[in-house]
C-alpha cells in the first residue's frame, strides 16, 4: 500500500527528537549492562549487533528480548529489569556518542526559535544524565519511556511534549530512526522525518516518511 506522507503546516514550530540510535548511539552502554545483568545469571552474553536489534522498545522490552536470546523464560527473572537498571547507571556514557550534526543541528534549530522536545523509550533518569553529560540540547520538553503509563508507539508521550511545547501535532515534526517511531507519529498524526543509520535494520511496511535523512546535519535544510 502507498500512503501519502503526512505534512506539517508551515512554517514548524516544534521538533521532537528520538534519542537513541537518532541523536545518539548508546548501544555499546546498553549492552554492556545487559551482559552484566545475563553474566550474573550465568547466561551467554549477546554480541553489539544483537543487541541494537533488542533496542527501540524500552528497557523492559530489552531485558525481556535479551533474556529470551540467552534461551530463559523472562517470567523466571523477575529481577532482570532492575538488575539491568543498576548496571545501566554505570555504562550509560560508556561508548556512547553524538552522531555527527546532532548538538550542531539542535543548536540551529533552537536559535531559529524553534521549540525542541525529547521523546525516548529510554527511562528518564538516565535520558536527563546523557543530555547533561553531552550537552544535548536545548530541550523546552523531556519525557522517558517510564513518564507515563504507556510508551511508544502509543501516541500518548508524543502527544504530550508536544502539548509541552504549546504546540499543535500539525505544527509539530517527529525525528526518529525506528519502526517505533514511525508508528508513533503515524498515531500521532505528526508529521515523521527518518534519520537513516540507526537502529532499524529491517525494512518498514507501508513506510512514508515526510522526509528521510542520511544524517542529522541535514537537519537545518528541512523547516
Ligand atoms: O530505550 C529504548 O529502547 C530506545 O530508546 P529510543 O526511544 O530513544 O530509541
Ligand atoms: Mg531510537
Amino acid at each position: 500500500m502507498q500512503l501519502t506522507p503526512l505534512a506539517p503546516t508551515l512554517p514548524i514550530r516544534a521538533v521532537v527528537f528520538d534519542l537513541d540510535g537518532t541523536l545518539i548511539d548508546s548501544a555499546p552502554g546498553l549492552r554492556l549492562a545487559a551482559c552484566a545483568m545475563l553474566a550474573e545469571q550465568n547466561l551467554p552474553q549477546p554480541d553489539l549487533p544483537t543487541v541494537i536489534g533488542f533496542i527501540g522498545n524500552g528497557v523492559p522490552k530489552l531485558v525481556e528480548r535479551s533474556l529470551l536470546w540467552a534461551g530463559v523464560a523472562p517470567a523466571a527473572h523477575p529481577d532482570a529489569v532492575a538488575r539491568f537498571m543498576e548496571h545501566y547507571d554505570r555504562y550509560a556514557m560508556t561508548g556512547t556518542t553524538a552522531y555527527p550534526g546532532a548538538k550542531d543541528g539542535l543548536r540551529a534549530l533552537a536559535a531559529r526559535g524553534l521549540k525542541l522536545g525529547l521523546c525516548t523509550n529510554k527511562p528518564v533518569a538516565p535520558t536527563r544524565a546523557i543530555l547533561r553529560a553531552m550537552s544535548l540540547g536545548p530541550f523546552d520538553a523531556v519525557l522517558g519511556g517510564d513518564s507515563l503509563p504507556v510508551r511508544k508507539p502509543d501516541p500518548a508521550p508524543l502527544l504530550r511534549v508536544i502539548a509541552d511545547l504549546g504546540a499543535t501535532p500539525d505544527q509539530a515534526i517527529y525525528v526518529g530512526d525506528s519502526v517505533t517511531d514511525w508508528k508513533t507519529a503515524q498515531a500521532a498524526r505528526v508529521a515523521y522525518v527518518h534519520v537513516k543509520g540507526g537502529y532499524q535494520l529491517t525494512p518498514i511496511d507501508d513506510f512514508a516518511p515526510w522526509a528521510e535523512i542520511a544524517s542529522l546535519k541535514q537537519i537545518e535544510e528541512l523547516s
